[in-house]
Parts: C-alpha cells; structure tokens; sequence
C-alpha cells in the first residue's frame, strides 16, 4: 500500500506499511511495534500529564469500578502529533479493519480518510475526542475493559507505553484476553518497553475455524503496578456521545 498521509514526525510508521503488522493483527488479535517512538518524546507526553488546559475531563478509575489509576481525555484541537499519528494510523489501519469487519459479517465500510469516518461519528453524535493519557502509580491496575463510546466503533486501537518498566516502574503489564465461542478466556502479555506501540482489537476479532469464520471477544487492561509511575498514550478512533 502507498500511504498517502506521509509519516508524521517522531513515530516508526514504516513497521505498518511492509505487512508485519497485518499478520501480527490476523494471527493474535493484537501487534507489538518496537521503538514507535523515541524516549524524548515519550518524556514530552507524559509530562502533558499536568497541563490542564489540553484535557477535556479525568477519570478517577476506582469511582467507577475501572480499577485504580487515573487519566485524561485531550480536547479538541489535539496536540498535532497526536492528531498526525490518528490520522496517519487510521489510513493504515482502515483496510484491516474492513477486512475484519467483512470477515465478521459487518458492515465493512469505513472510509480511507479518518477526518470521514470522524465526520460519521460527529454526525451520529459521537463528537468528543478520546486519544487519552493515562498515568499509574504504586498498587494502580487497570481493570480488563472494552473501549467503546457509542454505535460507531473502529475495530482497532493503538497504546503506546511511555514510561520504562524495571527503572520508572515494576508489574503494570498491559494484558489482552480472548474468548471464542463455549470456551474459557485465554490471555496474553505484551512486553511493552518504553516507547513501544501495541495495536490491538477494540472488542472482537475474526477467527478462522475448521467451520468458516467466527467472532472472538477481546478485553485489554494493566495488570498490577509494583513500584513507580507508569503512563501510558492511548489512541482510539472514534469519537465518544
Ligand atoms: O495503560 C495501558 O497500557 C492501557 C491503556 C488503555 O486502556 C487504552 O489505551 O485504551
Ligand atoms: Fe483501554
């Protein structure tokens, strides 16, 4: 594929466009990117953390049984390399997603420019931004959750972690778990090092049987943390009612 929204600065987008991403999301449900981007950076986001005027609202997780930790939505308009990465990602990531959704029996109709699939969000409502930081301290988890805020929903998500576990901190692994069909959940654990991406499904993926394709429910969250302060870059697709 030639993408036609270039590389925005300061993120590895190369490793999306030779197909590696692709098989990772097709095999496992998820892609683990080595060095997206690089430790300054990681620094300059996480340090956003405090400023309050480009947040739109903080969750306190344990008010609302998510788990314990915090974090924060952008507002619009997003930093620019933030808003860069979700268009540049999106583009890359929209024919996976169509693939996935016709796989799946669903609509598969997600258009290649995201400032179109935003404008179908906005128009049904969905109009607040949710790219998000999230920041953990000692003894914070993350509870295994779904984001989905609305009808709209892109199948893929992207997290990248911006701190450096076993220095800024210790535990606080990201984990996915899978359900197919009749049977028990099966989890996996990301190794994220600092400035690494994890592309991940939303909420369900396809899965190639014996008997034709079926549905398999993912959950992702952050298992406890031991020691330190661990923060973390979340990029979602759609918009939230
Ligand atoms: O902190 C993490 O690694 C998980 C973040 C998360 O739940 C998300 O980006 O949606
Ligand atoms: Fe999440």
């Amino acid at each position: 594929m030639t993408p036609s929204v270039p590389p925005p600065p300061g993120a590895a987008l190369h490793a999306f466009d030779d197909g590696r991403i692709e098989r990772a999301l097709d095999a496992e449900g998820h892609a683990h990117v080595a060095g997206f981007i690089d430790a300054r950076t990681c620094r300059e986001l996480a340090a956003c953390y405090g400023d309050d005027a480009r947040f739109r609202s903080t969750v306190v997780m344990a008010r609302h049984g998510f788990g314990r930790g915090e974090y924060r939505y952008f507002a619009y308009p997003l930093p620019p390399v933030l808003a860069q990465w979700r268009t540049a990602l999106y583009e890359r990531l929209a024919p996976i997603a169509n693939r996935w959704h016709a796989a799946m029996g669903l609509p598969a109709d997600f258009p290649p420019a995201h400032a179109d699939f935003l404008a179908r969000c906005h128009a049904a409502g969905q109009r607040r931004p949710t790219p998000l930081l999230l920041r953990y301290g000692a003894d914070d988890y993350n509870c295994l959750h779904q984001d989905l805020y609305g009808e709209h929903v892109f199948p893929l998500q992207v997290a990248i972690l911006l701190s450096q576990p076993g220095e800024d901190f210790d535990g606080g692994e990201f984990v996915l778990t899978e359900q197919r069909p009749r049977m028990q959940s099966r989890a996996q654990v990301v190794p994220l090092r600092q400035g690494d991406a994890v592309v991940f499904a939303v909420a369900q993926r396809p899965v190639q049987g014996s008997r034709g394709t079926y549905r398999v429910a993912m959950r992702h969250g952050v298992s406890r943390v031991r020691r330190g302060r661990r923060h973390t870059l979340g990029l979602i697709f759609h918009d939230a009612l």
